[in-house]
């Protein structure tokens, strides 16, 4: 009998033993508070192998907190993280959660602008030296093939040479996405992504997303129905810090209580 193809682009240890029914990250009764203010109560939410998972909600729902409690960027007053069904993120620095397999995209693009698109790039892969050792320390062949691989996925092949800070908008936005990918992220959290992109680059986005779904897991924070809808089979509905409702897109948009929030009747 043959192995069955792994998940992901990066081996895991574990792959073997998952399914895509496998949850790779469980939170349970997540609380956050800032002075007394209950940005998330008893969130417990479930993302599994190979997901593309769209979190909505109106503004202040507490999305950013969320992916801020997943990366180790705000330490929940308690709850658990569950990654990979083993280990627990807030025990963990966001250095090791990050090693661990988690790449975050905020909204607002943060590229180097003065180095070339390429140079992004690998000081992406060699993340763990500075930039300046970085670009000094010689690419191995197959680093060399991911960085092309990447290129090519984004269609950004042409501008390899170009410096970032010339970049379109979307594309800085592609170009940021494919710094988390040559790291081979497990699970990929993405903060409105296609904000302020062209039609074109949203569509393509939306595409891209599919294609990695699958072999990444991802959570995509999203104001853009339009966008959900092209992107998510799953759709987590947040409201006053908690899980408000969960299911198909269709399924959310038919929910009374989700109907009130966003008229807010
Ligand atoms: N560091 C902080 N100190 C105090 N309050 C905070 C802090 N961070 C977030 N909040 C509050 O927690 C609530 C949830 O904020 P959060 O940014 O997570 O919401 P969001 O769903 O991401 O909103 P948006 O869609 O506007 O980005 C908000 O009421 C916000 O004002």
């Amino acid at each position: 009998m043959t192995e069955p193809l792994p998940l992901f682009t990066q081996p895991h240890r574990a792959d073997r033993h998952r399914a895509q029914t496998d949850p790779i990250l469980q939170l349970e009764k997540i609380n956050v508070s800032f002075d007394g203010f209950r940005a998330l109560t008893d969130l417990s939410l479930q993302i599994g192998v190979g997901e593309l998972r769209c979190v909505i909600g109106p503004n202040g729902a507490g999305k950013t907190t969320l992916m801020d409690v997943i990366t180790g960027k705000t330490r929940p007053d308690n709850g658990r993280v569950i990654y990979d069904q083993n280990s627990d993120f807030t025990q963990l620095s966001p250095v090791e959660i990050a090693r661990a397999g988690i790449g975050r995209k905020f909204q607002k693009p943060t590229v180097f602008e003065a180095l070339t698109v390429f140079e992004n790039l690998e000081i992406a892969l060699k993340a763990d030296k500075s930039v300046w050792a970085s670009l000094r320390a010689r690419l191995s062949g197959e680093q060399q093939d991911r960085i092309d691989e990447v290129l090519k996925l984004l269609r950004l092949g042409g501008e390899r040479q170009r410096k970032a800070g010339l970049l379109s908008h979307g594309q800085k936005q592609f170009l940021e996405i494919g710094m988390l990918l040559v790291q081979e992220p497990h699970l990929l959290l993405l903060d409105e992504p296609a904000a302020g992109m062209t039609d074109a680059e949203t569509e393509y986005t939306a595409e891209l997303f599919r294609s990695l779904a699958g072999k990444h897991s991802l959570m995509v924070v999203e104001h853009d129905m339009g966008f959900v809808e092209t992107i998510a089979d799953h759709v987590t509905v947040l409201h006053q810090g908690q899980v408000l409702a969960e299911g198909s897109l269709r399924e959310v948009q038919a929910n009374e209580q989700v109907i009130d929030v966003y008229l807010g009747r």
